[in-house]
């Protein structure tokens, strides 16, 4: 057996040596994941003391604990992975408070899941729906305490259903997920040669039309309902191939025979998260409005004027037609601030007293990676 020149070990002597210090911070790391558990039960016998379902997941507190870490977080482990540990370390304290259930865009394996489990991580009870009505459905009718729905992609732009239901519902929108949007081609075939078929969801298909017409010219692309169902597909049959995300490629075991295929390499979705409760103020927020204006020219601007006069950055800008009257747009707008802190709250006084229509979707914090 080979050994150390300087020191004289064996590999199986030095590996055991920083083998026993790393199972003594195990033990410590287990004592101190029981004691914070512990602590988070603390926190919700306190909270149901006072009586109050709003207060047991707290959107904006889990903000501030990852936020905080990263600050101090020197590495070697990226600040990306310390938020993906410790949202799951509150996804499992959160179950010990109250287990909760998040609906979202079905089925499994799809990004919406990857969505709906970055943000309530794996404690969280999955409850895939049919479709973007049904997901709203679920959390209206208290059957699901959450929901996670697409929003935009930085490609394809707005998900017009999901902005017409925000129109309507009664929910408030407590937080956002950001989640890059990596394609892989998943089969059982061993060689691009052996490929019939290509399956995916008609928006996969579209946002790696290049790396198609150059890797699979004339292989031909079906459109099917979701990514997760092509995956499904394929794991059936090795002359299918299906473009979908890690997720599916999971649930269903099937091999990469490429990976990141997209076309667009900074590919990503938001999704809301929305729920009864409203989000208190993290220090980072985002507030989302719609407005209706009057049709004449220059409301909008006229309109959004309280905004810039009172230093209130806006983020994003969506117009869309308002369904009871032909011609006539409402506007989806992202400021930065909570509607509860200054200065948005003086701002959307203004607001509501100069336009035709405002709803606050509600205020929550800024997604963090
Ligand atoms: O601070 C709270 O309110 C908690 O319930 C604790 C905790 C955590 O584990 O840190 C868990 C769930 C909440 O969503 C926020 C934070």
């Amino acid at each position: 057996m080979s050994s150390d020149k300087n020191s004289g070990q064996t590999i199986q002597e030095a590996l055991a040596v920083v083998r026993q210090q790393i199972d003594g911070i195990d033990g410590t790391l287990l004592e101190l994941l029981n004691r914070r558990a512990q602590c988070a039960r603390e926190v919700g016998e306190i909270k149901a003391r006072f009586g109050d379902d709003g207060f047991i997941y707290r959107p904006e507190r889990e903000a501030q604990v990852l936020r905080r870490l990263q600050e101090l977080n020197q590495g070697p482990l990226a600040d990306e992975t310390i938020t993906r540990l410790f949202r799951e370390v509150m996804s499992a304290c959160l179950a010990l408070e109250q287990p909760i259930g998040v609906a979202f865009l079905g089925p499994l394996g799809t990004f919406s899941e990857s969505a709906a489990v970055k943000q309530f991580g794996h404690a969280a009870r999955l409850l895939p729906q049919a479709s973007i009505d049904d997901v709203f459905r679920e959390v209206e009718a208290g059957h699901a305490d959450y929901a996670v729905v697409p929003v935009e992609n930085s490609t394809e732009g707005a998900i017009g259903r999901t902005l017409d239901l925000l129109l309507g519902t009664s929910l408030k929108i407590c937080g956002e997920v950001v989640v890059r949007i990596h394609q892989n081609l998943l089969t059982r075939a061993s060689d691009l040669g052996e490929i019939k078929q290509v399956l995916s969801h008609a928006q996969s298909l579209a946002q790696c039309h290049e790396w198609l017409n150059r890797n699979l010219p004339d292989v031909p692309r079906i459109p099917v309902a979701s990514n997760a169902e092509a995956a499904r597909r394929a794991a059936e049959d090795p002359s299918i191939a299906a473009i979908a995300g890690e997720a599916a490629a999971e649930r269903y075991q099937l091999p990469h025979l490429a990976s990141n295929i997209e076309d667009e390499p900074n590919n990503t979705t938001r999704f809301l998260v929305l729920g009864r409760f409203a989000a208190g103020v993290s220090g980072q927020d985002k507030t989302s409005l719609i407005l209706s204006t009057p049709n004449r020219t220059g409301a909008l601007q006229s309109l959004l004027s309280p905004l810039a006069q009172a230093g209130v950055s806006m983020t994003r800008l969506e117009s869309r037609p308002a369904r009871h009257a032909l011609w006539e747009y409402v506007f989806f707008v992202d400021i930065e601030g909570h509607a509860d802190a200054e200065p948005v709250k003086s701002a959307l006084d203004k607001l509501a007293a100069e336009a035709a229509y405002l709803k606050v979707l509600g205020s929550y914090p800024i997604a963090v990676y």
